[in-house]
């Protein structure tokens, strides 16, 4: 067997041996029966509950580049962005499965950062890393999470459920993170709080929770792709329009500053990605308990919005006051 204390290089690990480094730092919870080391991962599934499973890739170049961000950051960031999609669920997250490509001149102390930051966030979510899949990538660093969490099934928000007359919220602060990607872009440097809110998003989990156990919520989303496209989901989904009133959007110091300054940035904040925050619709009766929340929770929930009926489309009252139609546009794959 190879003595991993003194290993610097992946070559020097193998495959096996990174597993193994990973295998050694992951903790198992109560419901996991086999985790990491067999072809399959086992775990139970609460009973009465549905099972919740989601994906996502990050891929260097389009999801981040090496130079921006720290490995460890990298790490929790790949692990937050798929448990964000539990919490939009409304659920509690238990599983998670971690994919990598690895490019050979990755260090193994590089491999180790990245793992101790996936690891941190899932244990903080309290989930377990159950297993995954390790390979050598040709060029590019290439992540692949696969997350599984739980919610009762008359408590499950989805996008398809929203009503008319109900109101729109959205957690924390929007834009932050795409403000943060423009001035990297820009090769700016952004505050240290703009680049906590691009490489180290916090899932939202006790609010999409407590939203879904208190019945507070209709219909939920989070915000990866921007406000405007997320919305267009639950629109297109719910078979509704909406209104959404440009000033209440939630702005933190950093990015209303910046915007004061740069008014032509203005679309980051409708249409830039990765908020991670969640979007919902409540009936207009729980503002008070949505209030409640926000302060248990010690995070902003405001409203910003009215559903309305399909035919009249999403518009949006600019902050000149004058009211125009927009397209649910943001960030796009294939089209930015
Ligand atoms: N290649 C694919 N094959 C099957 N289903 C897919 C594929 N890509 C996406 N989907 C499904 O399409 C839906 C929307 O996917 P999308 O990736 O846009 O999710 P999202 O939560 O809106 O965004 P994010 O990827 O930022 O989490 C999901 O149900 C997802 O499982
Ligand atoms: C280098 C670099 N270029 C562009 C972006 C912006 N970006 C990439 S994916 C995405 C939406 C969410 O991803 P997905 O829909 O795949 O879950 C956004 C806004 C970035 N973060 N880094
Ligand atoms: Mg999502």
């Amino acid at each position: 067997m190879t003595k991993t204390t003194s290993l610097t290089s992946l070559a020097q690990a193998g495959e096996f041996g990174l597993i193994e480094r990973i295998k050694r730092q992951a903790q198992q919870g109560d419901s996991v029966v086999l985790g990491i080391g067999d072809d399959c991962s086992a775990t139970h599934v609460a009973e009465g509950k549905v099972l919740l499973t989601s994906k996502d890739l990050l891929i260097e170049e389009v999801h981040f580049r090496r130079c921006w961000t720290d490995m460890y950051s990298l790490g929790r960031k790949s692990a937050a962005v798929n448990l964000s999609d539990i919490a939009a669920m409304g659920g509690t997250p238990h599983h998670l499965y971690l994919g990598v490509g690895l490019p050979a001149d990755l260090s193994l102390a590089e491999v180790d950062n990245f793992s101790r930051g996936f690891l941190d966030e899932v244990d903080q979510a309290g989930a377990s890393l159950c297993g995954g899949d390790t390979c050598r990538s040709s060029d590019k660093l290439i992540i692949s999470v696969t997350v599984q969490g739980s919610v009762s099934a008359t408590q499950m928000l989805s996008r398809k459920t929203a009503q008319e007359g109900e109101a729109l919220f959205v957690s924390g602060t929007l834009g932050d993170s795409a403000l943060a990607l423009a001035l990297l872009l820009r090769g700016e440097n952004p505050s240290d709080f703009l680049c906590q809110r691009h490489h180290r998003p916090t899932p939202r989990l006790a609010l999409g929770q407590a939203l879904a156990q208190q019945g507070i919520a209709t219909s939920m989303i989070d915000i990866s792709d921007g406000l405007l496209s997320d919305l267009g989901h639950i629109l297109k989904q719910s078979a509704l329009g909406a209104h959404i009133d440009q000033q209440q959007i939630p702005l933190s110091s950093d990015t209303r500053q910046h915007l004061h300054d740069h008014p032509a940035d203005e679309d980051l904040i409708l249409q830039g990605g990765e908020d991670y925050e969640l979007l919902f619709s409540a009936p207009s009766c729980c503002s008070d308990a949505i209030d409640a929340l926000g302060h248990r929770l010690n995070l902003p929930l405001t409203r910003i919005g009215t559903l309305l009926a399909a035919e009249q489309g999403l518009t949006l009252v600019q902050l000149n006051g004058q009211e125009q139609r927009v397209e649910a546009r943001g960030f796009n794959h294939f089209r930015s």
